[in-house]
């Protein structure tokens, strides 16, 4: 069910970072040759994805001088690191040299379009001329990597929790069917902004999903310098310092004694709004400065997609055959 929804979130970000479906293009690059559809290759493109990230863990586990010896070497997880970095760079760079054609012949109808149907590349491109690529690639990377497997594991198991409590699924359906209007039922049950924004239910399940099932079960950071903590606790510069955002979600002190349990609920007020719970409390997206940037997105992706997974289809666990 995850790879369905990478690959559905991938599609999503790239239209959103270039303007484009990815599993609709020509192929690029070297290594995609071979296949026989740009569906294959936007496959690869995820393939590298999955091996760079595992790279990345891997380098945060292993001291630093043996992957960077075995960079060096170009043995081991980092030859593989290599090459997966430069299928994504034929990639991103010939999707920037594109969309700089594409504004090129275009020209002033791109730049006198509105600024919210603009891809972000082309409103970088028409904002600032002097961006380089290598900039460019990086933002569009960023970009891709914080979103691709965090809202495929949000959604994955948001539809499994759903799927798993009937009763829940009924009053999100009682909702959908609310503030759905003759002309989004007849779109497919693809909602709008203004219409997902009223489904507080389908956002307290979603709060509820992600403190249960963080896609980001632990974060790491390191003291840049000595600190004493408001606990009292010394931290020296340099220290690894690890939190469980998965126990964190779990724990009676800051969620009470059902902690445990699966209750949308306990995200809504009385007057039917989204109760506000600090990030330091509810640790998902993280707490501030470096709070994620997505975090609109990350409701809107889930949002839209289940609730016309709903609308269309009938949402049940499968029978599980051993
Ligand atoms: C359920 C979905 C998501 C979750 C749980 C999530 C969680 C997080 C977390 C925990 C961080 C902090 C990482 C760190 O500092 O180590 C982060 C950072 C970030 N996220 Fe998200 N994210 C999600 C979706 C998205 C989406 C859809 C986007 C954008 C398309 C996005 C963009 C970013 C960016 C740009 C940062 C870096 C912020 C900075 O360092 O200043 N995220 N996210």
């Amino acid at each position: 069910m995850q790879d369905v929804a990478k690959i559905l979130v991938f599609g999503n970000i790239c239209l959103l970072v270039f303007g484009f479906d990815p599993y609709t293009l020509p192929h690029f690059g070297s290594d995609s040759k071979s296949l026989s559809s740009s569906e294959d290759h936007a496959l690869l493109l995820g393939g590298a994805f999955d091996e760079i990230e595992e790279a990345v863990i891997y380098r945060h586990v292993v001291p630093m001088c043996v992957w960077k010896f075995q960079k060096m070497l170009q043995i081991g997880v980092e030859k593989k690191v290599a090459r997966y970095c430069k299928i994504l760079d034929e990639f991103l760079y010939a999707s920037i040299e594109m969309k700089k054609q594409e504004l090129s012949t275009l020209g002033n109808n791109i730049i006198n379009s509105t600024t919210e149907k603009r891809d972000l590349l082309t409103h970088l491109l028409v904002e600032e001329e002097k961006y380089s690529n290598k900039f460019l690639r990086d933002v569009s990377i960023s970009l891709i990597v914080a979103s691709r497997n965090t809202v495929s594991s949000a959604l994955t198991w948001l539809l499994w929790l759903v799927a798993t409590h009937p009763d829940v699924k009924k009053r999100i359906l009682e909702e959908i069917k609310q503030v759905m209007t003759t002309k989004t039922s007849s779109s497919g049950g693809f909602l709008s902004e203004d219409e997902l924004n009223k489904l507080i239910l389908l956002h307290a399940t979603i709060c509820e999903t992600l403190r249960l099932y963080p896609p980001f079960p632990i974060e790491h950071k390191c003291v840049v310098e000595a600190y004493v903590l408001p606990t009292g606790h010394c931290v020296r510069k340099g220290t690894k310092i690890l939190v469980s955002i998965y126990s964190m979600g779990r724990m009676e002190e800051i969620w009470g004694e059902d902690c445990m349990e699966f209750k949308p609920e306990r995200w809504i007020s009385e007057k039917r709004n989204i109760i506000y719970v600090p990030s330091y409390k509810f640790m998902t997206f993280i707490s501030r400065p470096r709070t994620c940037l997505g975090k609109t997105m990350a409701f809107m992706q889930p949002k839209s997609m289940t609730s016309a997974i709903l609308w269309n289809y009938k949402l049940d666990m499968g029978k599980i055959v051993s």
